[in-house]
């Protein structure tokens, strides 16, 4: 199935990111591995969603389709108004670099660079303006402002985190997706940086995906959404930590 390119689905209005039946098969014939099977999700606009589900149930996967970091196999993706799946690799660069904002578990922050340097370094690769209004709202809103001359080893993890949380936000993109982006910080540091991630959604009007393993850092989040076996096997609003727990509990046991 795939929806005009331009038309978000009646079902989805307001969705900055959608998919349609989306499906990701890797090999064939008996040994295939249905990543995702058949998942239908919309991500809202100016809100903060959070994927779990059981180690292999389909997360990374999906967010790597949303991301156009990976193929479907089948099925429509659409950021905006532009449908990833139709797209050679150049304008699908373009759209990663444009339009999108990443931020992963290891920081991949440039040694060399200072903080200031690697947050703007997306946009100097585009040969994009900075909006400096913008720029200090994202850095002060991370609270960076004294460190942005410090290279990424005289910061601590929770503050290279925080550097790439405002590299992800400087071009103001259409959507951040966040994969595990605390699990290398201590409680204290990841505390701050989903408060982060939080503020960026509810002050600064981002939309936020964010794939986790932990409860506690889903319960940032305004939805979460559980997957399973390559399936859509929850959704609840408003999470707290307790809700996310009875739901997990109703799926695999290493969830
Ligand atoms: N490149 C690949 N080739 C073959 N199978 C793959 C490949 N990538 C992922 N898979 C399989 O697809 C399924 C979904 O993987 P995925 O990484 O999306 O799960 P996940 O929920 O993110 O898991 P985890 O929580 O362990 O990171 C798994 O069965 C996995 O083994």
């Amino acid at each position: 199935m795939s929806l005009p390119a331009t038309t978000a689905p009646a079902d989805a209005p307001g969705a900055a990111a959608w998919a349609r039946a989306l499906v990701k098969t890797y090999g064939s014939g008996p040994t295939a591995v249905h990543a995702l099977d058949g998942v239908d999700i919309d991500f809202a606009a100016g809100k903060f969603t959070a994927i779990m589900g059981p180690s292999g149930s389909g997360k990374s996967t999906l967010m790597h389709c949303m991301a156009g970091l990976d193929t479907a196999t089948s099925g429509t993706v659409m950021v905006g108004a532009k449908e990833i799946g139709r797209m050679k690799q150049r304008e699908l660069t373009r759209l990663r670099r444009t339009d999108l904002g990443f931020i992963f578990q290891s920081f991949n922050l440039i040694p060399t660079l200072t903080a200031a340097e690697n947050i703007t370094l997306p946009l100097d690769i585009a040969r994009r303006p900075v909006d400096r209004a913008w720029f200090d709202e994202v850095v002060a809103a991370v609270g960076l402002g004294d460190r942005l001359k410090h290279k990424p080893d005289e910061l601590s993890g929770g503050q290279q985190q925080r550097v790439a949380c405002a590299r992800a936000l400087v071009s103001r993109p259409a959507v951040v997706f966040a994969d595990e982006p605390t699990g290398n910080l201590d409680s204290h540091s990841a505390g701050e940086v989903l408060a982060f991630l939080r503020r960026s959604v509810e002050d600064l009007g981002q939309t936020v995906v964010m794939v986790t393993h932990d409860p506690r850092s889903a319960s940032y989040a305004h939805r979460v959404v559980f997957l399973a076996d390559g399936r859509i096997a929850g959704d609840i609003a408003d999470p707290t930590h307790e809700t996310i727990l009875e739901a997990l509990a109703g799926l695999a046991p290493d969830a």
